[in-house]
């Protein structure tokens, strides 16, 4: 874990839900885990026991701070799942990012090769993979401590994965932690510092 903070940021304690655990390991401050495992293992389950949206045993800290003593919303403006197929619940991206500052959008979307076009398009005519970007982008406007992604970049052609994985590394560089689910090893072996294996209801660490 050389250059990587030694501050634990995020901690699993015992995890356990019907589809396996218990999960318990740490996550430190700019650090990326990915998470690897056959269809149906539970990948998304742990990731979304973790933003506390599944119902679970055991417990996840925050600096310390069990989510079980935090409000649900707190613990989630902290703790950011993106699900692989993001709900969108107005017509168009744009609506979505009210209260996001112009600065992180140009930014965001350039770095995204996204035009900002987009924002104003009906979200039904968006491509998967624009709409995969712009969840990501409306992930990171909630500026999270933690980002849980499941299947960031299932949806893309390799140019824009390099832009999804060269701006996920920016934002390590600045503490944000990051647990990915991928099926891409290539990927896994790109952005994480660590590699979890989910089979069997249980972790490993290849
Ligand atoms: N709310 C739920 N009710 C019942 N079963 C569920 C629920 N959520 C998940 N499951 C089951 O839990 C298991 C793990 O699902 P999960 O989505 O976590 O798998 P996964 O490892 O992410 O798979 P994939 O790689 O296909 O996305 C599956 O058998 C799924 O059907």
């Amino acid at each position: 874990m050389a250059g990587l903070s030694a501050t634990v940021l995020l901690s699993a304690r015992d995890l356990v839900s019907p589809f396996g655990g218990p999960f318990t390991f740490d996550v430190h401050a700019g650090e990326c885990i990915a998470i690897q495992g056959p269809s149906g293992a539970g990948k998304s389950v742990l990731l979304r026991m973790l933003a506390d949206l599944d119902p679970h045993d055991g417990d996840a800290l925050l600096d310390g701070r069990a989510a079980s003593s935090m409000s649900a919303p707190d613990w989630r403006a902290a703790v950011v799942y993106q699900a692989a197929e993001p709900a969108w619940w107005e017509d168009t991206a744009g609506a979505h990012f009210a209260n996001a500052f112009p600065a992180f959008m140009d930014s965001t979307l350039a770095a995204l090769g996204l035009s900002p076009a987009l924002l104003d398009t009906e979200i039904t005519r968006l491509s998967t993979g624009e709409r995969q970007r712009l969840a990501l982008v409306r992930s990171l406007a909630r500026r999270p401590r933690v980002l849980l992604l499941d299947e960031p970049t299932a949806a893309l052609d390799p140019d824009a994965v390099a832009r999804v994985e060269a701006l996920l590394r920016d934002r390590l560089a600045d503490g944000m932690a990051v647990l990915v689910v991928t099926h891409a090893m290539e990927q896994a072996r790109r952005l994480a510092q660590r590699i979890f294996r989910l089979e069997h209801g249980k972790l490993t660490t290849t």
